[in-house]
């Protein structure tokens, strides 16, 4: 039978225990979530018919704090997706040394099909149908895919009216009129950006070096800019409807435009561009691939034909176990999730610490500490990785699990003697 995709994640676990002295009481705590709640949304669409949604939010571990991650809104959507992504929210947490557990919540809808209003009031069903379950100390939803800073806003105005006060730390990822962090917008592509320009060296890259991006939302386009801003040659990008190649490097300005106006495709034809099937972008000659989209993109069907020597998951999960064993036969470092695109649970964690002391920190501030953040982990995480001789997203492990392991004995024994 097929693994579910969190059975395939928590291969992981078992892997990083490898490398640690741990009690067998840590991993049956990690192995399972602690909580999913599911529940159907119902929404009066414009034309005056009611439609249900399924909707999830799983906290899976709160060892360490209360629960943190985004709401995805995504046709295929699942239980199982949700789950997992709630389990790297847990390992990402602890790799940053944030003050949270992990959590995620999703939308089975495709949010295009549906009119501003009707999504305004689906976002406001997902926060009455998940009030008792979220919370400033208890869990604190995010931005993820097909979601933004305006769905959070409807979600904290909900909040709000529902327990009767203004409580802003319920949600991160908010407009900045509504108590959002300055440089939340960009900060996942940002922390990924600092960790490549940190270990440049190690990694045998530098300015000039060629970038392939799949993915082309909020994690894509801001890593586009930044690397191109400081002369990485993005020669690819891709949506879900194509990848866009230029050997020579594309204008990344006159891309993002393009993209804004949704006809990527549009630039194809001229100054040597040309338009490919999605899935190409995974085998662009390149020195760089960032993949910024959804799981499972690089396989075992296709992560042979991977030519970058880094791949830097800005997105969740996008490499399988398997396809993950022949990146690193090939020698093929990757950067891994939990490490790379941890910017954007980082800036969060800024914007819950502004919200809660009522004192807000200016752009400078934030790229500041995020940039130490970014450099003071991923630098422990490299050393890790160098010293015992295993791949990068190993040693993250080991590096959140040591955390979460000290977390769990430090409880107590309560949880030891209750059922
Ligand atoms: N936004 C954040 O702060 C954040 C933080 C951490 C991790 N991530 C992860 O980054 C990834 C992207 O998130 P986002 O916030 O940028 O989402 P987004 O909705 O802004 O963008 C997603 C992009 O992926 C593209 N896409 C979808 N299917 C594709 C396919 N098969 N091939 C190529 N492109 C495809 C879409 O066209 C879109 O351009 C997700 O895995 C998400 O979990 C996001």
């Amino acid at each position: 039978m097929e693994k579910s995709q969190l059975e395939q994640a928590l291969t992981r676990l078992d892997d990083a225990a490898r490398y640690l002295d741990l009690d067998a009481d840590v991993l049956e705590k990690l192995k399972y979530p602690r909580e999913t709640t599911k529940m159907r949304l119902m929404v009066r669409m414009d034309d005056g018919s009611r439609k249900s949604f399924m909707a999830w939010r799983c906290r899976y571990d709160d060892t360490r704090g209360p629960t943190k991650g985004g709401i995805r809104f995504h046709p295929q959507a699942s239980m199982d997706e949700v789950e997992t992504l709630a389990f790297w929210m847990t390992f990402k947490c602890a790799v940053m040394n944030l003050p949270y557990g992990g959590g995620k919540g999703a939308v089975q809808v495709d949010p295009h099909l549906l009119s501003k209003a009707e999504l305004e009031r689906l976002s406001r069903a997902y926060m009455q149908a998940f009030a008792n379950i979220v919370g400033p100390d208890r869990d604190i939803p995010a931005p993820d895919v097909y979601t933004n800073a305006m769905i959070m806003g409807w979600m904290a105005d909900e909040y709000a009216s529902i327990v009767g006060r203004n409580s802003p730390a319920v949600i991160t990822g908010k407009p900045i009129s509504l108590g959002g962090s300055l440089g939340r917008d960009d900060a996942t592509a940002r922390g990924g950006f600092y960790l490549v320009r940190h270990l440049e060296k190690e990694l045998g890259v530098a300015p000039g070096s060629t970038v392939a991006i799949q993915g082309f939302g909020n994690a894509g386009t801001h890593m586009a800019r930044l690397m191109a801003d400081v002369g990485y040659k993005v020669v690819a990008v891709s949506d879900s409807r194509a990848t866009l190649y230029c050997p020579d490097g594309l204008d990344v300005e006159a891309v993002l435009e393009a993209k804004a106006a949704n006809r990527l495709t549009s630039l194809a034809g001229s100054n040597g561009i040309e338009a490919l099937p999605p899935d190409y972008i995974v085998s662009v000659p390149c020195d760089v691939l960032v993949p910024a989209a959804m799981e499972d993109l690089i396989n075992e069907s296709n992560a042979d034909e991977v030519k970058a020597r880094v791949v830097v998951e800005l997105a969740n999960g996008p490499i399988t176990p398997e396809a993950d064993a022949i990146l690193f036969k090939k020698n093929i470092v990757v950067l891994p999730d939990i490490l790379a695109n941890a910017g954007g649970v980082t800036v969060s964690y800024y914007e819950w610490v502004q919200n809660r002391q009522g004192f807000y920190w200016t752009v400078g501030e934030i790229h500041q500490r995020l940039k130490s953040n970014m450099e003071v982990e991923g630098r422990a995480i490299w050393n890790l990785a160098r010293d015992k001789n295993i791949s990068v997203r190993s040693a993250a492990y080991v590096h959140a699990l040591g955390r979460l392991a000290e977390a769990i004995e430090a409880h107590g024994t309560q949880q030891y003697f209750a059922s």
